[in-house]
């Protein structure tokens, strides 16, 4: 029998205005347990705006709300409470605690602290007064306080801000073994080149709505292909290749294929007719320019 994977997070309808101003439009995404799911989105498409309704924070105008299966709202947020760990916008520290008092207020577990402080190699600082951290240490700290307690949703708001590429690398390392062990992420972030480097699935939202939700397996097959030639006579090569009906055009000193094709047929061609090539690469589109490219063609 097939097992039911376990809906970690499920949101229908979620509608939302400030004043007159419509920011969620009718927003409906859902993932299982144990993904890590990037929510990406120019500014002001309304990331941070979901992620506050999906810990309760905000009275919503309509729509559901459901982790684990329970609901969640301004009135309900249990849930929330026993499994969720969070850092939305700026951290919430208290200036004259040390980051060690203010994971104390997080949990009663001293092995846990050590566990965090250690995994993000806070321990040069953790004693110290947190008025006196750099807004990297603060946003390391925030970090610290939403895992410490091993909640089963971890939700993160641009965590990347102001940390440094060592420490990045860290926290991307970090996320993936958590994941592996059961943990869900939703992580919003304008780093799109960090986040697919551990991203499942990719839900994009623009101007209150979800655009798309794909795995980061389909945006990879829809990423467009292509290759990149240099001759010693581009043009005469350009003529070549187009009449062996090659799909083909010019930019600067490159030639470019614009469709995926076999490498030995084409340079068969151009060989047998005496062009030297000097230079042949293969590009594939990264994730931003994939989802610029889905942002684009949706407003033409
Ligand atoms: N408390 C509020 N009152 C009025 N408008 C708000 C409030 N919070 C957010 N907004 C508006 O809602 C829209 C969505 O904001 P949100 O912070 O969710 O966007 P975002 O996708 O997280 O953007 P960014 O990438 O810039 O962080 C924006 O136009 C913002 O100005």
């Amino acid at each position: 029998m097939q097992r039911v994977q376990e809906k970690m997070v499920r949101v229908v309808g979620l509608r939302q205005t400030f004043g007159h101003r419509i920011v969620l439009r009718d927003v409906n995404f859902e993932f299982s347990a144990g993904k890590i799911v990037g929510l990406v989105g120019p500014n002001g498409a309304g990331k941070t705006t979901v992620m506050k309704a999906l810990l309760g924070l905000l009275p919503t105008d309509a729509g559901n709300v459901r982790i684990l299966g329970q609901p969640v709202s301004v009135n309900t947020h249990s849930v929330v409470t026993q499994q969720v760990g969070a850092l939305i916008e700026r951290p919430a520290i208290y200036p004259f605690l040390s980051g060690w008092q203010q994971l104390q207020l997080m949990t009663t577990s001293e092995k846990q602290i050590t566990w965090v402080v250690q995994v993000l190699q806070m321990d040069a600082y953790i004693h110290r007064a947190a008025k006196r951290y750099s807004l990297g240490m603060k946003q390391k700290l925030g970090i610290a306080m939403a895992l410490v307690n091993r909640p089963r949703l971890v939700i993160l708001d641009e965590p990347m801000n102001g940390l440094d590429p060592q420490s990045v690398k860290r926290l991307r390392h970090l996320i993936v073994q958590m994941a592996g062990k059961g943990t869900t992420f939703l992580i919003s972030s304008h780093i799109l080149s960090e986040l697919e480097k551990i991203v499942d699935t990719v839900i994009l939202i623009d101007q209150g709505e979800v655009l798309l939700q794909r795995t980061m397996t389909q945006l990879r097959e829809s990423a467009r292909q292509s290759l990149v030639v240099q001759t010693t006579e581009n043009a005469w090569a350009l003529r070549v290749l187009l009449q062996a009906d090659y799909p083909v055009t010019q930019r600067v000193r490159n030639l470019i294929v614009t469709k995926p094709v076999a490498l030995t047929p084409l340079l068969r061609t151009l060989l047998d007719a005496h062009i030297q090539i000097l230079k042949i690469n293969q590009y594939q589109e990264d994730l931003e320019t994939v989802l610029l490219r889905l942002l684009t063609e949706r407003k033409v």
